[in-house]
C-alpha cells in the first residue's frame, strides 16, 4: 500500500502547552481511519497537525504526496456561521479557493463539477437557495461537496454527523464508504458505535495516540478515557453494548 504521509514522534500544543506528545502515524492510500478519544484530548489538533495548520513543537509530518489539492476538509458544523450570505453553489466552488486564489472567478468547468456533484449527492434543487436555510443534513451534503471538489486524495472529517438525525447519518456514512474506495479518510468522531460499524481502523487520542489496524476498540484504547464510556450499537434497536468496565 501506498504511504501518504507520516507523523514522525511528534510533540505539538499551543503557546509552549503540549496537547500531544511523542506521536507516530503512518496514513496510507484507501485508509478510513476513525480517530475517538475523551474531550481535550487532542483530536482537533491532531488533525491540524496532519493538515499542516499547527506546527509541531518537535518531530515531523513528512507528505509523500504533492500537497496540492492533498486534502479535503469537512470541519465542525458548528464554526460556520449560518447567517454568511452565500448560496449553496458558492459554498461548493469555495472548495476550490486553495488552488484559485481569493480573487480568481470560477471556470465553466468548475461550475460543471459543483452542480454534477450536487446532483450526485441530492442537492441540485437547492443550488440556488442561501446556504442558511438548509437543515443540518442538507448542509453537511453541501460541505462535502465542498470538501471533494478538488479530487483530494485525504479527506478529513471532523465530528461530522454531530447536528444531523440518525436517517442523515446513516446515509452520510453510506456515502463516505463509497468515497473511500477512490480516497482516504480521516474522521474524528464522538460516537464510538457508530465509528465501529463504518472505519476500518481505530486511532484513540488522549495526549499520546493509539493506533492498531482494527476496526475494534482495544483495553488499552479504552484506558485513555479514563473515565467510564458507554457503547451504543445502532442496529435496528439502538442498544448499549459497554456500560462498565474496569477502567
Ligand atoms: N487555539 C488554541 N489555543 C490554546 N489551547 C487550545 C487551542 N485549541 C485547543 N486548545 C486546547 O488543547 C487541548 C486539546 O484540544 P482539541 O480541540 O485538540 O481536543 P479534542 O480532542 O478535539 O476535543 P473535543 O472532543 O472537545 O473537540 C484542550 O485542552 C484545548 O483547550
Amino acid at each position: 500500500m501506498t504511504t501518504i504521509l507520516e507523523l514522525k514522534n511528534i510533540t505539538a500544543g499551543y503557546e509552549t502547552v503540549p496537547v500531544l506528545k511523542n506521536v507516530n502515524l503512518k496514513v496510507e492510500e484507501q485508509d478510513f481511519i476513525g480517530i475517538i478519544g475523551p474531550n481535550g484530548g487532542g483530536k482537533t489538533t491532531l488533525l491540524k497537525v496532519i493538515l499542516g495548520l499547527l506546527k509541531p513543537f518537535s518531530g515531523e509530518v513528512e507528505y509523500y504526496a504533492p500537497l496540492q489539492n492533498l486534502f479535503g476538509y469537512l470541519p465542525q458544523n458548528s464554526h460556520f456561521d449560518q447567517r454568511f450570505p452565500i448560496d449553496v453553489r458558492e459554498v461548493v466552488l469555495s472548495g476550490l479557493l486553495s488552488e484559485k486564489g481569493l480573487f480568481k472567478t470560477y471556470g465553466r468547468e468548475d461550475k460543471k463539477k459543483a452542480e454534477e456533484l450536487l446532483e450526485k449527492y441530492g442537492m441540485k434543487e437547492y443550488i440556488k437557495m442561501p446556504i442558511g436555510e438548509l437543515s443540518g443534513g442538507q448542509m453537511q451534503r453541501v460541505f462535502l461537496c465542498r470538501a471533494i471538489i478538488s479530487s483530494p486524495r485525504v479527506l478529513i472529517l471532523d465530528e461530522p454527523t454531530t447536528y444531523v438525525d440518525s436517517n442523515f447519518e446513516k446515509e452520510f456514512y453510506t456515502i463516505l464508504k463509497e468515497l473511500n474506495k477512490s480516497l482516504c479518510i480521516i474522521m474524528v468522531s464522538h460516537d464510538l458505535g457508530t465509528i465501529c460499524s463504518y472505519v476500518k481502523t481505530i486511532a484513540c487520542v488522549n495526549r499520546e495516540l493509539h493506533y492498531h489496524h482494527s476496526n475494534l476498540i482495544s483495553s488499552e484504547q479504552l484506558k485513555l478515557y479514563n473515565c467510564p464510556i458507554e457503547l451504543i450499537t445502532h442496529g435496528q434497536i439502538p442498544h448499549r453494548v459497554l456500560t462498565e468496565h474496569p477502567e
